[in-house]
């Protein structure tokens, strides 16, 4: 097996600003134009990133926008730049499927911002699936403040709360021990048979404990996705016989296509670990995908800033710590899926361009690149035939 290994971290939201299609892009009725996750948070309170800024990050963010990011700007010594995401569509899937190589080539069908959100007959189909009298929500929302405002007539009730929002996306809250975690599992997966043919991206469960006052999610959450419409770099790499490891919630949002591990934890600290270990362990050859999501589901869309610039911080330790754990032939690409500017209106993902740092190939400004261009200079480094439409920048 060849003496090399790769590892694609995406910092779930980590944005830099700049994307050219901004302006066709909304929150709250705003369009994304100037939103910058990272500038904005860093302008609230400077951010210390030694580690990320060492490989770029300060240079990528003046590439990607020009604005200014107070604590970040070291002169990089890795490789570095900018990447623009081409398919329509700011969510998760999207940003990971053209990362991978696979731009979305259609448009996602959206739920529209009215109540009900949902068709009359989907809202019946799902409630005579759960076995209930109706559904609760039906509406755009935030997933922590539907729970604390519907939460308590679910118990009452035992219907399920349906929401949705900016992403093309069916989320199902219910109280796992009221209602039943696998029984939430169950519907989801029905549900998701429904409206995939109809191009809604996801279904998502949102279990959550608590009473009255105090309901909280838990770590159970599960996506239920539509599958990529063509080979992915995971895909690839396992046709080569390569291993492949699932970091976090990579193997959701593939659909658990060219998924050889499965590593997840409760917490982003958990997943931590597992990358510093398989930094450790990885074999020769090897594809470890990571994505970190706490930046997105605690901070952006909670719209949290300082609760964000300390996990960045954070990051930045485990970003150094992995630095320091990998070996000659290995290369780390850290980068992102679409930003969620936590001082922007909405509580909706922003249209933004990526960073694109590496470590493994001493220093390069490799400018601004595609998403898919990842991909492909992933398979480039692990010498597998080549993945989507993109070009190498190694
Ligand atoms: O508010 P919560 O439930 O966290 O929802 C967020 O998480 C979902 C998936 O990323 C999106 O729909 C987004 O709005
Ligand atoms: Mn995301
Ligand atoms: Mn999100």
């Amino acid at each position: 097996m060849i003496d090399r290994r790769a590892f694609l971290i995406v910092m779930d939201s980590v944005g830099i600003g700049g994307a050219p299609d901004a302006g066709g892009y909304f929150n709250a009725g705003q369009p994304d134009t100037g939103a910058n996750t990272l500038a904005h948070i860093a302008q609230a309170r400077p951010l210390t990133m030694p580690h990320l800024d060492a490989l770029g990050l300060g240079a990528a963010i003046r590439l990607a926008s020009g604005d200014a990011a107070p604590g970040l700007g070291a002169r990089p010594q890795g490789l570095w730049g900018a990447a623009t995401q081409i398919s329509r569509g700011k969510d998760t899937p999207s940003g990971h499927w053209e990362i991978a190589g696979v731009p979305v080539p259609w448009e996602w069908h959206y739920f529209p911002d009215t109540r009900p959100a949902f068709p009359p007959d989907l809202g019946a189909r799902i409630a005579q699936e759960a076995g209930t009298g109706g559904i609760l929500g039906d509406e755009h929302a935030s997933g922590t403040e539907i729970i604390a405002r519907l939460g308590a007539e679910h118990l009452r009730s035992g219907w399920p709360i349906c929401y949705t929002s900016a992403d093309s996306v069916l989320q199902i809250a219910a109280h796992e021990e009221a209602f039943g975690l696998d029984r939430l599992y169950r519907l989801c997966q029905a549900v998701a048979a429904m409206v995939h043919p109809m191009r809604v991206g996801r279904v998502i469960a949102r279990p959550f404990l608590g009473a009255e006052g105090s309901f909280a999610r838990t770590p159970n959450r599960r996506d239920y996705a539509i599958a990529p419409p063509a080979p992915t770099l995971l895909d690839v790499a396992q046709d080569a016989g390569r291993a492949t490891h699932a970091v976090g919630k990579i193997g959701d949002i593939f659909s658990h296509r060219g998924i050889g591990r499965l590593h997840k934890g409760r917490s982003d600290a958990d997943l931590a670990g597992h990358l510093l270990a398989l930094a450790d362990q990885a074999e020769q050859g090897s594809l470890t995908f990571a994505n970190f999501v706490e930046f997105d589901s605690l901070y952006g869309h909670r719209r949290d800033v300082a609760g964000y610039a300390a996990a960045l911080e954070w990051f930045d330790g485990v970003a150094g710590a992995l630095m320091a754990r990998l070996r000659p032939g290995d290369l780390a690409i850290f980068t992102a899926d679409h930003g969620n500017d936590p001082t922007w209106p909405g509580t909706d993902h922003t249209r933004e361009r990526v960073p694109v740092l590496g470590w493994g190939y001493g220093a390069r400004e490799i400018g601004q690149v595609g998403f898919a261009d990842i991909a492909a200079s992933v398979a480039a480094h692990l010498r597998l035939p080549p993945v989507g439409p993109g070009r190498s920048f190694l």
